[in-house]
């Protein structure tokens, strides 16, 4: 399977490039499953019995995609622990859907988080949760003790897989910055010990609002949104969603 191993950075990118790069992913999408298609101006619609299936394992992933989606995209979370697989990250991410949208049988959309250093050529990046859970904050600023070069970048890769046997389209999403001895709480994650680049305050000491305006996540979400806006998908929603 081919990688795609230049990452977009999406923040750097017009949202016309961006849309540009995003279909030229998803035209590689032969197969399709049966719901409705619908020709319309801007090429074939589809319509969904439900909304998509935010399917993850993460509390806190799935509070800060509500706080920064809002109603924006109508969408119902799963609570469900994917593989954690191993391969280059945009290739991972595509998988974890491929994996959920069997699970859901209908769209879903997922999203694999990378912490990179420099100095390592970008790992632990997707590694990162297995690095987090065996040697803690200090392990991981340990890690970067032998180098000069402290900086790093959160990247977050969002993909949409349409249905079990669609292709599914990745959005990236990066926030450089560098790696620093915890500070702040430390109920998610690694944010005490990355400092994104502009601030003196790590993720985890901004308020929630701060870091949502600028986070990995959030880069990676508006991509997700302008797809959406320009896709015209239709989800039939129960109201509840
Ligand atoms: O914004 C973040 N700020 C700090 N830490 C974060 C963030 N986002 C993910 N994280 C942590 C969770 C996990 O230790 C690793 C990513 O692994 P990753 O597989 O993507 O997440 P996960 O297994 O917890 O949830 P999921 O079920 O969606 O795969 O970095
Ligand atoms: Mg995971």
């Amino acid at each position: 399977m081919l990688i795609r191993k230049c990452f977009v950075p999406c923040d750097h990118l017009s949202s016309a490039q961006s849309l540009k790069t995003i279909r030229n992913s998803s035209a590689s999408s032969e197969k399709r499953r049966s719901e409705a298609e619908m020709s319309g101006s801007g090429g074939a619609m589809r319509a969904f019995p439900r909304p998509v299936t935010f399917v993850t394992g993460n509390a806190k992933k799935l509070e800060e995609v509500r706080a920064i989606l809002g109603q924006s995209i109508p969408f119902q979370s799963l609570k469900l622990d994917l593989p954690e697989l191993q391969g280059e990250p945009e290739e991972i991410s595509k998988e974890k859907a491929r994996l959920a949208a069997v699970q859901v049988n209908g769209p879903v959309l997922v999203e694999d988080t990378c912490l990179c250093f420099n100095a390592l050529n970008g790992l632990p990046g997707p590694y990162i949760k297995w690095f987090l859970q065996k040697t803690g904050h200090e392990g991981l600023n340990n890690l970067l003790k032998a180098y000069e070069d402290k900086s790093a970048y959160a990247m977050c890769i969002f993909s949409l897989a349409l249905g079990p046997e669609d292709e599914p389209i990745t959005f990236v999403g990066k926030t450089p910055g560098k790696i620093v001895p915890a500070r702040g709480p430390t109920d998610f994650g690694w944010d005490p010990i990355f400092e994104p680049e502009g601030y003196e305050q790590t993720y985890a000491e901004m308020p929630k609002e701060e870091k949502n305006k600028i986070s990995h996540r959030s880069r990676a979400l508006s991509l997700v949104k302008a797809h959406f806006a320009s896709a015209g998908y239709i989800f039939q929603t129960d109201g509840s969603a």
